[in-house]
């Protein structure tokens, strides 16, 4: 069995939930027939590095004690340095969403594909500027470029989509795709109180983005309706084709009078096929398959020959989205000539 080398760039909510994924599922990925070895971790102070793969309990008690996983010999190593300087085959890409650069995220999964490395990602700047570059660059190199937990958290979309719904003509997806806004939508009805009072709550819970503005805004479903466009439909948008409204004045009340006629309010994503693409506020009967509640997502997925299929799942949270991120290394390595 050959032993598959990874680091794990950024070690945030998403970081630390893949490093105790990996922890937890050792023997069943042995199993599998795939021995994962991960030999550098960095957050925004530095890297912790170890050629014959490092201790990541070790790891997360040093990022739970110090605030940083970084050893004192790695600190002031970036992610780019790791991807560049270490030895290794799969980046799992993990810092923080930015959709005015890329940020980070950007910067490395280029370095990576350029490198010839394999990338499984939750962070949907790259994807959401970048796609159809990122996409043709892991062709040309020969790398697998995976990105289940950008859409939904553990909620498969992209690969039900894809693979498994393959033969099905996709007419149109909806739902819900941002956990933080159907948490505060939930909770905020059952306190009666404001969203500002609930957002606090869902960054406790490491759901929120780094910068939450962008869950209350409706940037970030805006980011996963480009997402699903691109990876899932073939087409070429970027956040600009999206029409957005967030549920910043979405108030107590409003959730009230809907309650007393049967509905509730969600924020709703959609692709369709003529190359709509939308983010709002929608009233959905209490009830229907998408009034789903708290941190969970649903997408709708209408196509020609199965009809519409619904699924749901958590769209959020540290372990939840690490296991779309460990499927899809599974999905990478099991049975791979790569190995
Ligand atoms: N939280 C969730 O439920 C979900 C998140 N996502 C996406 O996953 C990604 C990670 O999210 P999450 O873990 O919650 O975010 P966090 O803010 O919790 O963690 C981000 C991590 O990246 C590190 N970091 C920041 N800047 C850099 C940099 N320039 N180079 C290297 N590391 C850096 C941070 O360092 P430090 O620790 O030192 O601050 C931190 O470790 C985001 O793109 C997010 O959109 C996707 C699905 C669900
Ligand atoms: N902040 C996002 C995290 C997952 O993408 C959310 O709340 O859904
Ligand atoms: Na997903």
């Amino acid at each position: 069995m050959k032993v598959v080398k990874v680091t794990i760039i950024g070690f945030g909510s998403i970081g630390q939930g893949v490093a105790k994924a990996l922890l937890m599922k050792k023997a069943e990925l042995k199993r599998e027939g795939i021995d994962l070895s991960v030999v550098a971790i960095t957050d925004s102070k530095g890297a912790a590095i170890d050629e014959k793969g490092l201790d990541l309990q070790k790891c997360l008690q040093n990022k739970a004690e110090t605030g940083t996983v970084a050893s004192k010999d790695h600190l002031g190593m970036t992610g780019l340095d790791v991807i560049q300087k270490i030895d290794h085959d799969l980046v799992i890409e993990v810092t923080p969403t930015d959709i005015q650069t890329g940020g980070a995220g950007l910067i490395n999964m280029t370095a990576a594909l350029e490198s010839k490395k394999d990338v499984v990602t939750s962070n949907k700047g790259p994807l959401t500027m970048k796609f159809r570059e990122l996409s043709n660059l892991a062709e040309k190199n020969g790398c697998a470029f995976k990105f289940e937990a950008t859409v939904g958290g553990a909620m498969p979309v992209i690969n039900l989509m894809n693979e498994v719904m393959a033969g099905n003509e996709i007419k149109s997806v909806k739902g819900i795709f941002n956990g933080t806004c159907n948490y505060i939508l939930t909770r905020m009805y059952e306190e009666k109180s404001g969203y500002s009072e609930i957002l606090t709550e869902a960054v406790d819970l490491g759901i929120a983005e780094t910068d939450p503005s962008y869950d209350v805004e409706g940037i970030d479903t805006a980011c996963k309706v480009v997402i699903l466009a691109n990876a899932v439909f073939g087409m070429n948008k970027t956040i600009k084709d999206v029409d957005i409204t967030g549920i910043t004045n979405v108030t107590y009340e409003a959730l009230e009078m809907s309650a007393k006629s049967g509905k509730t309010i969600k924020l709703i994503g959609e692709v369709r096929k003529d190359g709509k693409l939308s983010v709002a506020p929608r009233l959905v009967p209490i009830g229907h398959p998408l009034s789903v509640s708290g941190t969970l997502n649903v997408a709708a997925v209408q196509t020609d020959l199965a009809g519409e299929i619904t699924v749901t799942g958590k769209g959020a949270g540290s372990l939840e989205t690490a296991s779309a991120i460990l499927s899809d290394i599974i999905s990478v390595y099991k049975c791979d000539c790569k190995t």
